[in-house]
């Protein structure tokens, strides 16, 4: 009897730590110190718990051999699905890297894509194998154990990433660009436990390798991921900013307009703005999906990175996308995401994986594809929501700029590409404004918005804002006047130099 109980506590133990590891992720990094690999650190303590695991099998098992013919597919296959999954993951991916805050490469290959949860369902399989030697009961209660874990990480993908974790639908296109790849974070798609001595060369964790692998993040942004996948949102503002507002005819639409003394009131009212609608569409979708654009806009995004933004938002949920870029490598000076990372991007804990710049390795037409495919994978596993009525891609919050000519992203006024309908992300090669390759977002998606701010600072743009403002509605419309979200609002936040000509 005893020598029973003994046996089924072996093989629960490690369950609760799994557990444990899995919803406090930032205690664990925080036990185990500076210095060392959270995620190997694990590996370790589960090779420990998996042996005590094996040992309690073996004390209440009768093993024969040659073993029933059932074993050898169960067996093989079973340990062939958990040394892929970490031959294709390596020990970081395995032991919930991404839980501790580290980027883990993106595959496509078998078996992801093709059977879900691979690495419990080769655990499982392979446990099955061995039912002719061990008792039913303990064999049931390790695959419990699986079973409970699978539900854990389901609910934690449920609220964060619709169905991510069942789908499984792996962003091909976008993560095998070892230069600047951009990918959605993923989620741990294993699990530490198996039923197995079979194991591929430990990949060794290369921390300057990820770096070059994701964007170019900096040890700060990357490390800090971790710390807050549990932030509480409490967003509140402490400014308060000059301002008037009004509702005015923009093109077709109607859109908020505020006008405020300095430049300074209008970065403190759009940091509270951006602020209140992270909270809410955290709330309300378990992400905030936000696109931003270049130019000056960046600049008016500096109070986000203060307190008590800074500290408030939940970065952890947001996405971030580019409403055009220029076909330059990132860390030219005409990218815009350089721009927004030095920034903005690296002052917050935005997780790396989901910043999605774009792949700089490409052509113009090329970038555009693959944005765009990125895009659809997003969409297809819910991270981006889709407008229903268009069906196109419905951003939280597009944080868009003027230039002096009325171009919103890279549609510039007169050029053909504004009437694009179909394509999601185009590109430019001939753009009036240098450099003249770029990728930009349609207006089907920028229309598709739930929210847009227009930023627009400066004396050098009142011309055009009073040309903007205005019912005018023909064929000679500028760019910025045919923003006009279909179910959305738009926000204009004006300096009072921008607005000197209303
Ligand atoms: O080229 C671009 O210009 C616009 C406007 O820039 P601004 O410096 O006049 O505010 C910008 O919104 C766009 O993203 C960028 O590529």
């Amino acid at each position: 009897m005893m020598s029973c109980v003994l046996a089924s506590i072996g093989v629960l133990v490690p369950f609760p730590f799994y557990y444990w590891l899995w919803t406090y992720p930032s205690i664990w990094v925080s036990l185990v110190g500076k210095g060392r690999d959270p995620a190997k650190v694990m590996a370790q303590v589960s090779h420990l718990l998996k042996l005590i695991q094996f040992i309690s099998l073996y004390s209440v098992s009768s093993i024969s051999w040659p073993p029933p013919l059932f074993f050898w597919p169960l067996f093989l296959f079973g340990q062939f699905l958990n040394f892929r999954v970490y031959q294709l993951l390596g020990e970081s991916g395995t032991y919930y890297g991404v839980r501790f805050g580290k980027n883990i490469p993106w595959v496509t290959e078998f078996p992801f894509g093709y059977i879900s949860d691979p690495q419990y369902v080769g655990s499982i399989m392979s446990l099955l194998a061995c039912l002719s030697w061990v008792p039913f009961q303990y064999i049931f209660l390790w695959v419990l154990g699986y079973m409970f874990m699978i539900k854990t990480n389901l609910i934690e993908q449920f609220t964060s990433q619709g169905e991510y974790f069942l789908s499984h639908v792996y962003l091909s296109s976008m993560t095998h660009h070892l230069v600047g790849v951009s990918q959605v974070q993923p989620s741990p798609r294993t699990f530490p436990s198996r039923l197995s001595s079979v194991r591929s060369p430990p990949s060794s964790f290369n921390l300057s390798l990820v770096r070059k692998l994701f964007c170019g993040i900096t040890p700060s942004s990357f490390s800090a991921n971790f710390l807050t996948l549990n932030t509480e949102n409490r967003t509140k503002s402490s400014f308060k900013s000059k301002s008037s507002m009004a509702e005015v005819p923009v093109g077709k639409a109607k859109a908020d307009l505020q006008i405020f003394d300095t430049e300074e009131d209008l970065s403190v009212s759009l940091a509270k703005y951006t602020a209140e609608l992270s909270e809410k569409f955290t709330k309300e979708r378990g992400a905030f999906t936000v696109v931003v654009s270049g130019g000056s806009l960046i600049k008016s995004l500096r109070k986000l990175v203060e307190s008590p933004y800074v500290d408030s938002i939940d970065w952890a949920k947001w996405h971030v996308f580019w409403v055009d870029e220029r076909v330059v490598p990132k860390d030219h000076d005409d990218s815009n995401y350089k721009l927004a990372y030095d920034g903005f991007l690296s002052k917050v804990p935005v997780p790396p994986g989901q910043v999605y710049a774009i792949n700089d390795a490409l052509s113009a037409e090329g970038a555009a594809d693959d944005y765009e495919t990125c895009l659809k994978q997003l969409v297809k596993i819910k991270v981006v929501d889709l407008l229903p009525a268009s069906g196109f891609p419905k951003f939280d919050l597009m944080l868009l700029g003027m230039g002096p000519d009325g171009h919103v992203a890279s549609l510039f006024p007169g050029h053909p590409l504004v009437n694009e309908n179909k394509r999601w992300v185009t590109y430019i090669k001939d753009s009036p404004k240098p450099p003249p390759e770029r990728i930009t977002f349609t207006f089907p998606v920028i229309n598709s918005a739930a929210k847009i701010a227009m930023v627009v600072v400066g004396a050098g743009k009142s011309d055009v804002v009073r040309r903007a403002v205005g019912s005018d509605t023909g064929s000679d419309m500028l760019p910025v006047q045919m923003v006009s979200p279909a179910d959305g609002a738009t926000t204009w936040f004006l300096d009072k130099d921008a607005a000197s000509k209303l």
